[in-house]
C-alpha cells in the first residue's frame, strides 16, 4: 500500500516537474491538489505520532505497580552500570598519569622527582626518630661509545639492562630511581655506609656480568658510585647531593667502576 502511494507521489511530481507540461491547464489544478494532499498527509502522520504516545501511556498506566518499579529498578540499574564504567575509566585513567607524571618512561623506575620526593621523606624522618640513610648517585662508565658505537636504540636498550639489574638487586626497602641521562640515584634507608658499600660492591659484580639478548654481546657494562651518609641535623637536600656527585666524580677520576665515599 504504502508502495503504490509512493509510486503515485513520484509520478505526480515528474508530471509537475516535466518541463513539456508546463503551462498545461491542468498543470496549476494538480500542483495545488498535490500540496492540499501533502498537507493532509502530514497532519494524519502528526495525528497517528500523538495516538501512539497516548495508546503507550494508557498501557502504562494499566501495568501494576511492581511492574512498572520492575521496570524502573531495571532502568536504574542500566544508568549505574555506565556510572560504573565510567568510573573505572576515570581511576583508570588518573593511575595512568600518576605513573607517568612519577616515572621514567624508558626504564619505568621512578623518575628524578619522585626520588626527591622519597630523598625528602627520609630527610623528615631522620629529623623526627633520628638515625641515618645513605644516597648513591650510579653513572654508567663510557655510555658515549655505547652511543657513539651501536647507536642510540642499543644505549636505550642499555640503559634499560642496567635500570632492571640495579633495581633487582637492592634490598627490598631500597630505592632506586633515574635521576637523568645515565645517572641513577640509589637510596639506602636505615643503613651505613659499611652496609651500603657492600650493596654496591655486589652491583659492580652484577653489572659487571650483566648479559642481555638485547646488547651486542661485545659489551661490557660497568658503574661508578658515589656514595655518601646522612645523618639527622645534616645540611640541606641539595648540599647533600652535592657530596654525593663529588664522589662520583671523583669515582670517575680515579678510573670508574668504583665506589667512592664521603
Ligand atoms: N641512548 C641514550 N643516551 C643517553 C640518554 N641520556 C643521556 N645519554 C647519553 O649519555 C652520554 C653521556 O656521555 P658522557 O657524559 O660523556 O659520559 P660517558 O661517556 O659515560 O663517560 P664517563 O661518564 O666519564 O664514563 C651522552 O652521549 C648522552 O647523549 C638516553 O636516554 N639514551
Amino acid at each position: 500500500m504504502v508502495k503504490v502511494q509512493e509510486l503515485l507521489e513520484n509520478r505526480i511530481v515528474s508530471l509537475l516537474e516535466n518541463p513539456d507540461y508546463a503551462g498545461h491547464p491542468l498543470s496549476e489544478g494538480l500542483a495545488e491538489l498535490f500540496e492540499r494532499y501533502c498537507e493532509q498527509t502530514r497532519q494524519i502522520e502528526r495525528i497517528a505520532h500523538i495516538s501512539d504516545r497516548y495508546q503507550e501511556a494508557e498501557r502504562d498506566r494499566h501495568i501494576d505497580t511492581t511492574t512498572r518499579y520492575q521496570r524502573q529498578l531495571r532502568q536504574i540499574a542500566k544508568v549505574m552500570r555506565i556510572s560504573d564504567r565510567y568510573q573505572h575509566m576515570l581511576r583508570d585513567m588518573n593511575e595512568r598519569l600518576y605513573w607517568i607524571s612519577s616515572h621514567d618512561e624508558l626504564t619505568g623506575l621512578p623518575n628524578r622527582r619522585q626520588m626527591q620526593a622519597h630523598l625528602k621523606r627520609e630527610l623528615q624522618q631522620l629529623a623526627e626518630r633520628g638515625g641515618q640513610f645513605c644516597v648513591a648517585l650510579a653513572d654508567l662508565d663510557h655510555f658515549k661509545a655505547i652511543n657513539d658505537t651501536y647507536g642510540h636504540d642499543i644505549g636505550d636498550k642499555a640503559l634499560a639492562a642496567i635500570a632492571n639489574c640495579l633495581s633487582e638487586h637492592i634490598r627490598g626497602y631500597d630505592l632506586c630511581g633515574r635521576w637523568g641521562g645515565e645517572e641513577f640515584l640509589l637510596i639506602f634507608p636505615h643503613s651505613d655506609t659499611r652496609a651500603a658499600e657492600a650493596i654496591l660492591a655486589r652491583l659492580h659484580e652484577v653489572v659487571g656480568a650483566l648479559v642481555s639478548h638485547q646488547l651486542p654481546e661485545q659489551i661490557v657494562l660497568s658503574v661508578s658510585f658515589g656514595l655518601s651518609a646522612c645523618h639527622k641535623g645534616d645540611e640541606a637536600l641539595d648540599q647533600i647531593l652535592k657530596r654525593v656527585d663529588g664522589a662520583l666524580y671523583q669515582a670517575k677520576r680515579e678510573g670508574r667502576k668504583r665506589t667512592v665515599v664521603v
